[in-house]
């Protein structure tokens, strides 16, 4: 969008939360080493996501399917970067499937699939909306460049990826042509960070990112951090909100389930909160849910884990438990004095 058009969007727009959503899943998982975050959207599917996004008041969801995801991968080499062609033509794809979500004036809600493909959701949304603000939600910062990250996974990197403050930090990356880091990290925060590399602090620090870490959330209460935040990074309140979840934000015993836990995280009440201040804005435009993968753990675990990443979809989309409780069932028997 150019730069007038988004001017006069501004002046004229009042910010109404959307009822239109549309799923897109994203079976992937070569951005790290653990099999199973790939199936993820059908196990998602199968607990009943488009039933439970149903119930909320008003809302219209439209299922737009599994993107392609391509399987041969001609070899490209740059350092430890693992899987680079295919998590780029996974993304590219993602990137036209978001973009199309949106212009159809859909919530575009993608659900991975591993942290990779926040490179696709965000570029896609970008070439929608270019003033839109980026909270990444997680306990890793995966801002790592092929050169600082430990892993190669590039599932610790599409921050990085993503921001043109860093362009200049990678080296040329065959296959990502059609990505041109435009996204400014002026308009990123995080939120839940609790693992962070070495070099990723110092990326933060240099840019003064709004991060919250959890002693930050354990001492702003979740309230205040998230107002903070949105308040750094667009003190008019007048941008469309990406929110990139990753489910190991959330605290290990909330959400077992997946490839790089960390303990000592949101509970899901904090997360529900979350979504329901960001949902409150009526400036959400895109969720991603990553990083949920069913093949780790027991049953239990597994389906905790789906049912937690449901609370904070449904959080985001407007779903409310306020005004459910039949009026006067709270109210208390009045009681008499009883003389004996
Ligand atoms: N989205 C995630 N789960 N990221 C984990 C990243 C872990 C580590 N910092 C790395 O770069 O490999």
């Amino acid at each position: 969008m150019n730069s007038l058009r988004v001017l006069a969007r501004n002046m004229s727009q009042k910010w109404e939360p959307l009822k239109k959503v549309g799923i897109i899943g994203v079976p992937f998982e070569k951005g790290q080493k653990k099999y199973g975050v790939s199936i993820a959207p059908a196990a998602i599917r199968s607990a009943g996501l488009i039933e439970r996004l149903k119930e909320i008041d008003g809302i219209d969801v439209k299922d737009y399917g599994d993107i392609d995801i391509p399987s041969c991968n001609e070899p490209v080499n740059v350092d430890n970067m693992a899987h680079l062609s295919l998590v780029s033509a996974c993304n590219k794809n993602l990137s036209n499937k978001v973009s199309q979500v949106l212009k159809d004036e859909r919530v575009a809600v993608t659900i991975g699939g591993d942290h990779s493909i926040g490179v696709g959701t965000v570029d896609g949304h970008y070439r929608v909306n270019e003033d839109m603000i980026l909270i990444w939600v997680d306990a890793h910062a995966d801002i790592n460049t092929n050169k600082t990250s430990d892993s190669g996974s590039v599932h610790g990197m599409p921050v990085a990826l993503l921001v043109k403050e860093l362009s200049d930090y990678w080296p040329y990356l065959p296959s990502m042509d059609w990505q041109i880091p435009k996204f400014s990290i002026k308009n990123l925060g995080y939120v839940g960070l609790r693992s962070v590399d070495e070099y990723e602090r110092l990326a933060i620090e240099k840019y003064d990112v709004p991060a919250f870490a959890m002693e930050d959330i354990e001492e702003h209460g979740i309230q205040k951090s998230i107002n903070h935040i949105l308040h750094r990074i667009d003190p008019e309140g007048k941008k469309p909100i990406h929110v990139s979840f990753d489910i190991d934000s959330l605290d290990a015993l909330e959400a077992p389930s997946t490839g790089t836990p960390v303990r000592g995280g949101l509970t899901l009440r904090e997360a529900i909160q979350l979504m329901e201040i960001i949902h409150g804005t009526g400036r959400l435009r895109a969720i991603d849910l990553v990083e949920i993968n069913p093949a780790l753990g027991n049953d239990a675990d597994r389906k905790r884990t789906i049912d937690a990443g449901l609370c904070v979809l449904r959080a985001g989309l407007g779903f409310s438990r306020r005004g459910t409780i039949p009026s006067g069932i709270l109210d208390l028997p009045v009681q008499t004095p009883q003389s004996n």
